[in-house]
């Protein structure tokens, strides 16, 4: 949307993050144990997901997101590597993806910032894989979000990390990663009783900026949304 300004946009994202937020704080656990476990499925059957070698996962905030965990084990319990989310504290906006090894080392991951479980840099005392630096590769990233819409736009929890991650992931010449996001549905309804109300002569649901990546794959309990690239 090039005739957004920035400014517009923000206040724009920031409206639908206030919404969704309270909509997903509002969800009780097992509705979202239901909703997770149904995402979670049709992502392990994804040919995308089995046919990969090297995914990073995050790894869920304790409330208002799908529960990743089944997902996760999946992914070490089928010989996959498993990178996950870690915040640079040291750099604005900047995070990195470490590798997690096996159950015993994704168990005794400490919570750290809004109660993420994160890696430290090493492990048993030597420095972890760190994805971003060749030759470890990522086949797909597994992207958290807060809302999303049919054009497959993300918006996220506001801070840009994931959009700077993949822009500095591909900076390195290696190829896009497939983006893969999920939600529980009840997020999607809500949000185009949003789009209705809020009916402007823009097209998206989800503002996108300039620096905003499209996923390729979004999944919600009742349907899986692809796009060719
Ligand atoms: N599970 C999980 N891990 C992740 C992310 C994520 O979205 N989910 N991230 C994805 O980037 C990074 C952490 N980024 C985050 C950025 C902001 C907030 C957050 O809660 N911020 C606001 C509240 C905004 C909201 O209501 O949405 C706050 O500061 O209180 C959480 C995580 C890396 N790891
Ligand atoms: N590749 C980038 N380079 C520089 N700044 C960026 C980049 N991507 C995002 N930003 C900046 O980060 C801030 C937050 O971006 P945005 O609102 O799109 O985050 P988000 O996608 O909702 O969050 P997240 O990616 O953390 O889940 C904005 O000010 C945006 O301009």
């Amino acid at each position: 949307m090039l005739s957004t300004t920035s400014s517009t946009l923000k206040t724009q994202k920031k409206a639908l993050r206030k919404a969704v937020s309270s909509v997903l704080r509002s969800l009780g656990s097992a509705y979202i144990r239901e909703q997770s476990s149904a995402v979670a499925a049709k992502v392990l059957s994804l040919s995308s997901f089995r046919q990969c070698k090297s995914v990073s996962c995050y790894l869920n905030m304790p409330m208002g997101e799908l529960d990743t965990s089944s997902i996760v084990k999946e992914i070490l319990s089928s010989g996959k590597t498993l990178f996950v989310p870690k915040i640079d504290v040291g750099t604005e906006g900047k995070m990195d993806f470490l590798q997690v090894y096996d159950q015993e080392d994704l168990q005794l991951l400490p919570a750290g910032m809004w109660g993420i479980r994160e890696p430290g840099m090493e492990y048993n005392g030597v420095k972890r894989t760190n994805a971003l630096e060749p030759p470890s590769e990522l086949d797909m990233i597994l992207v958290p979000g807060v809302a999303f819409d049919r054009s497959m736009a993300r918006l996220g929890h506001g801070k840009g990390y994931y959009d700077r991650y993949i822009t500095s992931y591909i900076a390195t010449g290696r190829p896009r990663p497939l983006l893969v996001t999920f939600f529980a549905c009840i997020v999607a309804l809500a949000l185009r009783e949003q789009l209705m109300d809020n009916a402007t002569s823009t097209n998206y649901l989800v503002p996108m900026g300039e620096h905003d990546w499209k996923m390729d794959i979004i999944v919600t309990p009742d349907e899986v949304l692809h796009v060719e690239r």
